[in-house]
């Protein structure tokens, strides 16, 4: 888990992740060729994996013979293609699959890989790709999975996050643009981020933005700029950095946006401001065909028209309940001011007066425009009343344990600059004390951050004490 910092380092402090069970009970796996052993561990256990002999990989990304992998709170599949055997400590629910999709997830892979080598060639960008499904198809498995093989062919994919729900090197709330060159971190989902400090795996730095609420379709006046600036900020890399331009995107999507009534709206946002060229659909016909006839007559601004290719769901997908969801966020959080077991982070508590701060908090119902296509160009007119509301002191009761992000921006700027502001990293209030009107808040390192705007959403919820 990692995350933007405060320009932290590493060093000695205690951690306060809960208790691991570790339950020694050892077996070993034998794989035949073309099947996946797929695993659930509890939040409170781990198990420890080892490949001891063939091929492993986990979501595209090759495992090491002989190396100890550890997995806690994991629901995830080893694949392998020319077979292998598997040594397993601890306790988990398991199966050996031999039915996959993974043939069909190559074939995209390769197809993506043409693109890239015709921009390569041309002169061009490489494939802007957008991958939608609902809830729990495999979206960001697929990603992860795309973007593994791609960088095992020594390409530079921009991975960008539009799922609020869950963060990508980052606590959940963020939108992020991420270029990767190096290998994903199988342990820790995606890898480390520079305020992770040392890492086996090379850190990649994504950059942020906060949306702060769980759905877009809590806030679409907030989520499409927010995903604007993003698209703006991800393009303008592509233009300065030949090998992410010849790879080009890949978009991840949260489930919500493929059904209700905002559905097309959201999704044609970000196919008109990422310029995508490629739609993967997982596992939903009737998306396949919606999507195809609403954009039958859209080109993008370079004259290309959109590809949409349906992809079968793995059977091993599986659906993660509010519990097992609630504590992964509690988790990142967690992980994110104190480190984790393997390296634990120093964070700082400091008290600040309530009139040393600016607080701005996300509200505003959703309004939206109702076209989709042919409006893909359709933009949602200016608005009126403002994007975040000012907090005062009687407000600061509420913020108890929450996380806020710390802003990009001065405290003077109009509301417009703080949304459009990079995210530097986040606090958490971790004590209110109304009567003399201060509040303590816990930040990853020592920088002052009374010269920046917090912002304040609900989402990630207010943990629970994470000082206790
Ligand atoms: N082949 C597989 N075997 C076992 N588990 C898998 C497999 N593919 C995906 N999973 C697991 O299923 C869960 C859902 O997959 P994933 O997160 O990729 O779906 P998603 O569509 O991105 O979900 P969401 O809509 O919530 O963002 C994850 O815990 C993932 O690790």
């Amino acid at each position: 888990m990692s995350i933007p910092g405060l320009g932290l380092s590493a060093s000695v402090a205690r951690t306060q992740l809960g208790p691991i069970d570790i339950i020694e009970t050892i077996a070993v796996h034998e794989l035949s060729r073309n099947s996946e052993w797929r695993f659930e561990v509890a939040i409170s256990q781990s198990i420890e994996l080892k490949v001891l002999s063939g091929t492993a990989e986990l979501f595209g990304t090759e495992l090491a013979l002989n190396h100890p992998y550890t997995f806690r709170g994991t629901k995830a599949a080893i694949y392998s293609w020319h077979g292998c055997r598997l040594e397993v400590k601890g306790l988990c629910t398991e199966y050996i699959a031999e039915e996959t999709p993974m043939i069909s997830y190559v074939n995209a892979h390769f197809a993506l890989e043409k693109s890239r080598d015709d921009a390569q060639e041309s002169g061009g960008e490489g494939p802007r790709v957008l991958v939608l499904g609902p809830s729990n198809s495999g979206k960001t498995s697929l990603v992860k999975l795309l973007t593994a093989y791609a960088v095992r062919m020594g390409r530079q994919p921009m991975i960008i996050n539009t799922d609020s729900r869950e963060g990508l090197l980052s606590i959940p709330g963020i939108l992020t643009a991420t270029p990767f060159a190096s290998t994903l971190d199988v342990e820790e989902g995606w890898g480390s981020s520079p305020s992770s400090g040392p890492s086996p795996v090379p850190v990649k730095s994504p950059l942020c933005y906060y949306y702060g609420l769980e759905n877009p379709e809590d806030n679409t006046r907030l989520w499409k700029p927010t995903v604007s600036r993003l698209a703006i900020t991800a393009t303008s890399r592509l233009v300065d950095d030949p090998d992410v331009k010849f790879t080009g995107m890949i978009i991840d999507t949260p489930g919500s946006i493929t059904s209700g009534k905002y559905s097309f709206d959201l999704i044609s946002h970000i196919v008109k401001e990422f310029q995508v060229n490629t739609i993967l659909i997982l596992g939903s016909e009737r998306l396949e065909k919606e999507m195809t006839r609403q954009l039958q007559a859209y080109k993008t601004v370079r004259g290309e028209e959109v590809t949409v290719l349906k992809l079968d769901k793995s059977g091993g997908c599986v659906d993660r309940d509010e519990t097992f969801m609630r504590a992964t966020r509690d988790i990142a959080i967690k992980e994110y001011f104190f480190g984790t077991p393997s390296h634990t982070l120093s964070p700082q508590t400091r008290q600040i007066s309530f009139s040393d701060l600016t607080i701005y908090r996300i509200t505003s119902p959703t309004t939206i425009s109702s076209n989709f296509l042919p409006g893909l160009g359709e933009e949602e007119t200016s608005f009126s009343c403002n994007i975040y509301e000012k907090t005062s002191a009687i407000d600061f009761g509420e913020m108890l344990h929450s996380v806020l992000a710390v802003a990009y921006a001065r405290r003077g700027d109009a509301q417009e600059t703080v949304r459009d502001a990079p995210v530097m990293g986040f606090v958490y209030v971790a004590e209110v004390d109304a009567r003399r009107e201060k509040v303590s808040l816990l930040a990853p390192s020592s920088e002052d951050i009374g010269e920046r705007p917090l912002v304040w959403g609900c989402w990630p919820e207010a943990v629970l004490n994470l000082m206790g």
